[in-house]
């Protein structure tokens, strides 16, 4: 559960109290309205000018920033991809949060909850943008971190892939006793999960649509 308490950064947030205490939280709002930036504060990308943000009870300014995000994991709306082949670019999550490698077949069963029709060994350098996304999707899965922070995560996709990803992201997260907080313009997205929704307008929230 994330506390937000007297928040301002710059002239683009200032949120009074808000809470998100759901498992799957969508953020939707205008574009420009700070969603990707209040997205950003939750594992300290940014962090606040004024106010505090408190994580299951914790000031997160007092946590170690590295450690935080690897338990706050954030995937950025143009994912990154690093030269070499789809393995690596599983792996190097695991490497970056300094936790074992994965054995081969769990990386295949990963590849598949993102739709990702690849061999292990293929390169990465002709993915189009939609797959490169899910392949970033794919390695934080694997982080298997405590929070999933994702910027607009299927923006790449089309409609019938994005609802099999998406749907698979949620099941993955409940199953595992996770927290998913994603922005998303996608109206298709934010109707599977109405009681998900937070919208942000002109930097302040006042909490779920469906209370
Ligand atoms: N570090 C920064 N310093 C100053 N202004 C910034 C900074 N980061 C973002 N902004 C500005 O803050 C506003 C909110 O940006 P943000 O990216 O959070 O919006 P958004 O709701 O995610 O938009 P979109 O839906 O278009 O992605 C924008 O006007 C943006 O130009």
């Amino acid at each position: 559960m994330f506390e937000i308490e007297n928040l301002t950064f710059k002239h683009i947030l200032h949120m009074d109290h808000l809470c998100i205490d759901r498992q799957i939280t969508c953020i939707t709002g205008p574009s420009g309205s700070g969603k990707t930036t209040f997205l950003r504060m939750l594992n300290r990308l940014n962090d606040p000018d004024d106010g505090r943000i408190l994580w299951n009870g914790n000031d997160i300014a007092q946590m170690d920033a590295t450690k935080l995000r690897r338990k706050v994991v954030m995937l950025k709306q143009t994912p990154v991809v690093y030269t070499g082949t789809i393995e690596d670019n599983l792996q190097i999550g695991l490497q970056f949060s300094k936790r074992p490698l994965a054995k081969q077949e769990k990386l295949k069963e990963y590849l598949k909850k993102v739709q990702l029709d690849k061999q292990l060994n293929d390169s990465v350098a002709k993915l189009s943008g939609g797959e490169k996304q899910r392949l970033c999707l794919a390695r934080i899965m694997l982080m298997d971190a405590d929070v999933y922070l994702l910027d607009e995560p299927s923006s790449a996709l089309d409609k019938e892939t994005e609802n099999f990803v998406i749907e698979n992201m949620v099941q993955f997260v409940k199953e595992n006793n996770k927290m998913l907080i994603m922005v998303t313009h996608s109206p298709a997205i934010a109707e599977l999960y109405p009681e998900s929704i937070l919208e942000i307008k002109d930097g302040n929230c006042e909490g779920y649509a469906y209370e």
